[in-house]
């Protein structure tokens, strides 16, 4: 029998960011990698990441949050799951304010009219903390491109960790860029060891930025919370828009503040729930799917 067979879970999405909550607090088990890619191959719950909520590990959290992207693999930070959880919770317990934990550090949520805010921490910028795979002076602008040689259509990435790794290229035509094509290899480059983020950028003015992200461990998605983080941190580093920006991404908008008086980045944008249900055999991929699935989900 798969081991998270008959949990219960709840599908949203933030900015068309396709999450799973699997609130693990009652019966903490691991999420097995082989289920999280069936779960993610079966049409009934296409997800990008899951948000799995374990007990508290520090005083004050309400849940210690593992991050499994839809290959299995697991990342230090996700933005869009983040505010996901922050709604999921204050829906299960009318808070508006709120911490978890993960193994990247803590986030402090806040609902509000306006959006939900996530602190995501402070972004850092060492060759070795992103990993890079060597040393590089300036992680401003890093040697590395993608497309022909000899006309390269990405080049010179701005790099950061914000609790997961992210490359960010800086383009005049965000729309003639094929990230399809140009993120697996720029994911599995030998320069990251523990792969990378991948993402296009258009600064449309001081403080607007269009954006798109390859992710790692899943591919193009609709939104990239941390990516959007990255990026903002990384323009302002440069001079290219101030600490404060607009991200447009395929899905919608985030505002990214970089916190002048203590390096923090805190993420501000919707979340929505879909539907519940309790996770099925077949959705794990133990049993053949039957011809019309019914009575998996729950509106
Ligand atoms: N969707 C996320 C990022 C999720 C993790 C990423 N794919 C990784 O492996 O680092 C977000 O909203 O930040």
């Amino acid at each position: 029998m798969a081991a998270l067979e008959n949990r219960p879970f709840v599908k949203m999405n933030g900015l068309g960011n396709e999450i799973v909550v699997l609130d693990l607090r009652d019966a903490p088990l691991d999420v097995p990698p082989e289920e999280a890619r069936a779960l993610a191959r079966r049409e009934v719950l296409p997800f990008d990441q899951i948000m799995a909520l374990y007990p508290p590990q520090t005083e004050g959290t309400r849940a210690f949050v593992r991050i499994i992207n839809s290959d299995g693999s697991e990342s230090g930070a996700c933005g869009n799951g983040t505010r996901c959880i922050a709604l999921y919770e204050s829906g299960r317990t009318g808070a508006q304010h709120m911490l978890f934990e993960s193994v990247a550090g803590p986030l402090e949520c806040t609902l509000a009219p306006e959006g939900i805010t996530v602190d995501m921490g402070v972004p850092r910028f060492g060759w070795h903390d992103i990993p890079l795979a060597g040393p590089v002076s300036d992680t401003r602008a890093i040697e590395l491109q993608a497309g022909p040689a000899e006309a390269p259509v990405l080049r010179a990435p701005a790099v950061v960790n914000v609790g997961n790794p992210h490359a960010i290229f800086w383009v005049e035509d965000i729309d003639a860029i094929d990230l399809a094509l140009l993120g697996p290899e720029l994911e599995h480059h030998p320069i990251f060891p523990e792969r990378a983020n991948i993402s296009a950028a258009q600064v449309v003015s001081p403080d607007h930025i269009v954006l798109k992200v390859w992710e790692r461990g899943v591919g193009l998605t609709r939104a990239c919370g941390t990516a959007a983080c990255a990026t903002a941190v990384c323009a302002a580093r440069l001079g290219l828009t101030g600490r404060r920006v607009t991200i447009s991404l395929p899905g919608g908008d985030l505002v990214i503040d970089w916190r002048e008086s203590d390096d923090h980045m805190l993420m501000t944008g919707p979340a929505e729930f879909e539907f519940g249900g309790r996770l099925t055999a077949v959705m794990l991929g133990e049993a053949e799917r039957p011809a019309a699935a019914s009575g998996e989900a729950t509106a």
